[in-house]
């Protein structure tokens, strides 16, 4: 069946280490399965390879079904237990009865292979290859691999921190460092109180939450600390003014920002109504997805939700908003921080060996051996190369092409990211706005913020990086920053329109302004960006560039509807 040999066929190309999975999908045009199915089965099987080509050495399947490849063989396997749908073949086709007649003897060595690991269950162990590591080892003689934490956010608006820790939690034993939950065994419940972002949790990420009450009523949020940076960063006070989320959808940023300017209240003592939530989004789904997130959060007396609206047809002069004074923006990016995304181009793909030496019914007799280690010559063992993050890396071959597709795509990107940043620094009130991506890339990130420094409107209306040293605590003491050349590099780019104008930029400052997240790093959260822009200056100013755009001073608030063409038009 053509999705299986073809599957075989991308895991042996990517044993070259040159090409990655997505790239040898997508590059060639005539498969016959659905690229999709490819994609997906050839990264699934790839993901779990060192521990399938584990279990079939040991079973002795390849010494007895000498017509399989191991690729195949592993990609079968691979369906035969980890798919929902089994082997997609009838019971009879050759390549499925040559594995399933093995099926005892190969979940048998699943399961010890399994609880070698220190996993009680296949769910706890699907969790930790879906995790991103696949580097693991005998829990016995090697030390564990650090995960991911699950990140729960303690919703403020319907609970307390306190609260939770004695309820939700409290089976939960405490650790100090946020180590000790990366490299806790599964069935370990042990939780770590964020030392950056207050009310967030780290739990192991095997730990599921998602029966819990407290999360089905959402007093428990989960979502990954980067991506609670911006609503802290930009830490509205309540009585300051109205907030306006931009591009809100599904709103966990949204109901994050309601929640800080609900302690606000709680702290300033000021009145209920004294500030509000505008939440902006543009999708239609994405915008019913967005009033349930704001009506389970318990947010909807703080947020006002602007549904199916596209932020840059909001007149920023209409009387509704006049009273906003910080933004937050979130744009749709390239995703490419998100961990999951782009994955196949670093999965380091394992094939058994045929000749392996097990103790298997054509071997009794002979010593047993332990399990071969990742770099065991037996593996035919490659890291394909990533093609997006090192296209400077990449070899001349057919990554050349989507090289190219993806610096088109960062650039339309960047392009509409500034476009929405600029109308955000439009807002006559607004004194902070806090950008931000999910992704890896300089060309969304630190090249926006240059373009923003040097637009018109930031220069004409004062706006300029918020420093460090004037972040909240958990941001200014975050270690990971912008990227220096980066910023230099987006500096000495060339001027491209009238919208723009030549402005001094202090590269040191505006580098250490950005704040950064490391993708699958030591700190456990999701590649992320984030940096904020603020200014002191009366903002009342309405803009009338050289480029002749005047905003329309619109004073009905039901006008906000309407279209205002923005700065690109
Ligand atoms: C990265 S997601 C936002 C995630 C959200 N901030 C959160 O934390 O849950 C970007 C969202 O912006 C929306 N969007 C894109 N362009 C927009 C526009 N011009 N106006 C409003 N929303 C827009 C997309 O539909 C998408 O839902």
């Amino acid at each position: 069946m053509s999705l299986y040999h073809e599957a075989a066929k991308v895991l042996d190309g990517s044993k070259s280490g040159k090409t990655s999975i997505k790239s040898l999908v997508y590059t060639k045009k005539d498969w016959k399965s659905d690229p999709k199915a490819l994609f997906a089965l050839s990264t699934e099987a790839a993901k779990w390879s060192e521990v399938l080509s584990e279990v079939i050495e040991r079973s002795g399947v390849l010494r007895i079904e000498r017509q399989l490849t191991p690729t195949l063989a592993l990609i079968l396997t691979h369906d035969l237990f980890l798919s929902k749908r089994g082997i997609a073949l009838p019971a009879t086709h050759g390549l499925n009865s040559s594995i399933s007649k093995h099926k005892a003897r190969l979940s048998a060595e699943l399961t010890k292979a399994r609880l070698r690991r220190g996993f009680a269950t296949l769910d706890a162990f699907r969790a930790f290859i879906n995790n991103g590591s696949v580097t693991v080892g005998d829990v016995s003689d090697q030390p564990r691999p650090k995960l991911r934490p699950r990140w729960v956010r303690i919703n403020t608006l319907k609970t307390t921190l306190d609260e939770q820790l004695a309820s939700t939690f409290a089976a939960y034993q405490k650790v100090t460092s946020l180590d000790k939950v990366m490299l806790s065994p599964a069935s370990n419940k042990v939780y770590c109180v964020d030392e950056h972002i207050p009310n967030l949790v780290a739990i192991p990420s095997s730990t599921d939450i998602t029966t819990s009450k407290a999360y089905r009523t959402g007093q428990l949020i989960l979502q990954d600390k980067a991506s609670c940076f911006p609503a802290y960063l930009l830490s509205p006070k309540a009585g300051e003014g109205d907030v306006m989320d931009a591009c809100a959808a599904p709103g966990n940023k949204t109901t994050h920002v309601a929640a800080v300017l609900g302690e606000s209240m709680k702290s300033e003592a000021v009145g209920d109504s004294s500030s509000k939530v505008f939440a902006c989004e543009k999708d239609v789904a994405r915008s019913e997805t967005l009033e349930k997130m704001v009506e389970l959060a318990g947010a909807s007396d703080v947020v006002t939700i602007k549904a199916k609206q596209d932020f840059t047809k909001l007149p920023p002069t209409a009387r509704a908003f006049a009273n906003i004074t910080a933004l937050l923006l979130d744009p749709s990016c390239s995703g490419s921080g998100i961990v999951g995304r782009d994955e196949s181009s670093s999965i380091t793909v394992h094939l058994p060996s045929k000749t392996a030496d097990f103790d298997t019914p054509t071997s009794r007799g002979k010593k047993r051996k332990r399990a071969a280690p990742t770099s065991a010559p037996n593996h035919a063992s490659t890291t394909t190369t990533i093609d997006d993050v090192a296209e400077e890396q990449a070899p001349l071959d057919a990554t050349e092409e989507t090289a190219d597709k993806l610096a088109a795509r960062l650039a339309n990107l960047s392009a509409f990211q500034l476009r929405l940043l600029q109308h955000a620094m439009a807002f006559p009130a607004a004194r902070r706005v806090a950008y931000s991506t999910c992704s890896i890339h300089a060309e969304e990130n630190e090249h926006v913020v240059v373009a923003a420094l040097r637009s018109s409107i930031a220069q004409e209306q004062g706006w300029r990086v918020m420093k460090r040293t004037e972040q909240v605590e958990g941001m200014r003491t975050w270690n990971l920053r912008g990227k220096v050349d980066a910023v230099q590099a987006a500096a000495r780019m060339e001027i491209v329109d009238g919208e723009t104008v030549d402005a001094v930029i202090n590269e040191t400052e505006v580098a250490e302004a950005c704040i950064r997240c490391d993708k699958n790093g030591e700190d456990g959260t999701m590649g992320f960006f984030v940096v904020g822009f603020v200014r002191d200056e009366d903002g009342n100013t309405i803009r009338k560039s050289n480029g002749g755009l005047q905003q329309p001073e619109v004073d009905d608030s039901d006008d906000e509807g309407e279209a205002w063409e923005g700065f690109d038009e």
